[in-house]
């Protein structure tokens, strides 16, 4: 079973995709890292703009050697949507998911274009949002508690500038797959928002369904 997650930063979506995947004992690829270690490798190298740079970064990208907690700064996601909206870098990364997503188990796999692009032909597509505030206020939190210094005006901003940079983008824009269900948790705590994601997973994969 592939299960695709896609949404809008801190919607929830990574952590829908890992509570389902437990659940179901499937591998899990949260995608937004992959643009984020393309973009730290270019800032160790000198900065975002050379475009020849990045899509080196992204073909020579190892999944092996990426440390996921030291890639989730603000500063970082910022960087990786600048990079993300290159279409050599992305083309750079399609092999690298298409392995993963081919799994003889499935997998879920989480991002922005993994309904439309990456896996279209998903079991499952889940469309996670939330509005602007209610992401803001959970990247606030969760910054807040790994020692960010950084202020919920400020993580809203980066949110709104993300949000229109990703949709906006000609390269695989966020945007909901015609065959993806949306799930809005803005008013779902963790649990809630897990139980009717995993509502949609059983109806969807039911016999029938
Ligand atoms: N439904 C929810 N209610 C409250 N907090 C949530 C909810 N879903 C996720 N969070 C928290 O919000 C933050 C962002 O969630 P995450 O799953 O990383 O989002 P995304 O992968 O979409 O960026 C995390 O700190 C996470 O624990
Ligand atoms: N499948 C994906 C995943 C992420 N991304 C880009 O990578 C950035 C960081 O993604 P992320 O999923 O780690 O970010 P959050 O949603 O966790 O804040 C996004 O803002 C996108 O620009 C993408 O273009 N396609």
């Amino acid at each position: 079973m592939i299960v695709a997650i896609d949404g809008p930063a801190a919607s929830g979506k990574g952590t829908l995709a890992r509570r389902i995947a437990t659940h179901y004992g499937l591998p899990h690829l949260d995608t937004g890292l992959l643009y984020r270690a393309v973009a730290a490798r270019c800032l160790a190298l000198g900065g975002l703009d050379d475009v020849g740079a990045s899509e080196a970064a992204a073909r020579t990208l190892d999944l092996s050697t990426i440390d996921a907690e030291a890639l989730r700064s603000a500063a970082m996601g910022e960087a990786a949507s600048v990079v993300a909206a290159r279409p050599g870098v992305r083309a750079a990364l399609l092999d690298l998911q298409h392995r993963f997503a081919a799994q003889e188990r499935g997998a879920v796999l989480d991002g922005r274009d993994i309904g439309t692009v990456i896996c279209p032909r998903a079991d499952v597509k889940l469309f996670v949002t939330a509005s602007p505030e209610v992401r803001a206020q959970r990247r606030f939190r969760e910054l807040g508690a790994r020692g960010a210094a950084v202020t919920f005006d400020d993580v809203l901003a980066d949110i709104r500038k993300r949000d229109e940079r990703d949709s906006q983008r000609s390269a695989a824009p966020l945007v909901m797959a015609d065959d993806a269900v949306a799930l809005d948790t803005s008013n779902l705590g963790i649990e809630e928002a897990f139980a009717a994601a995993l509502a949609i997973v059983m109806a969807r994969t039911a016999p029938g369904g």
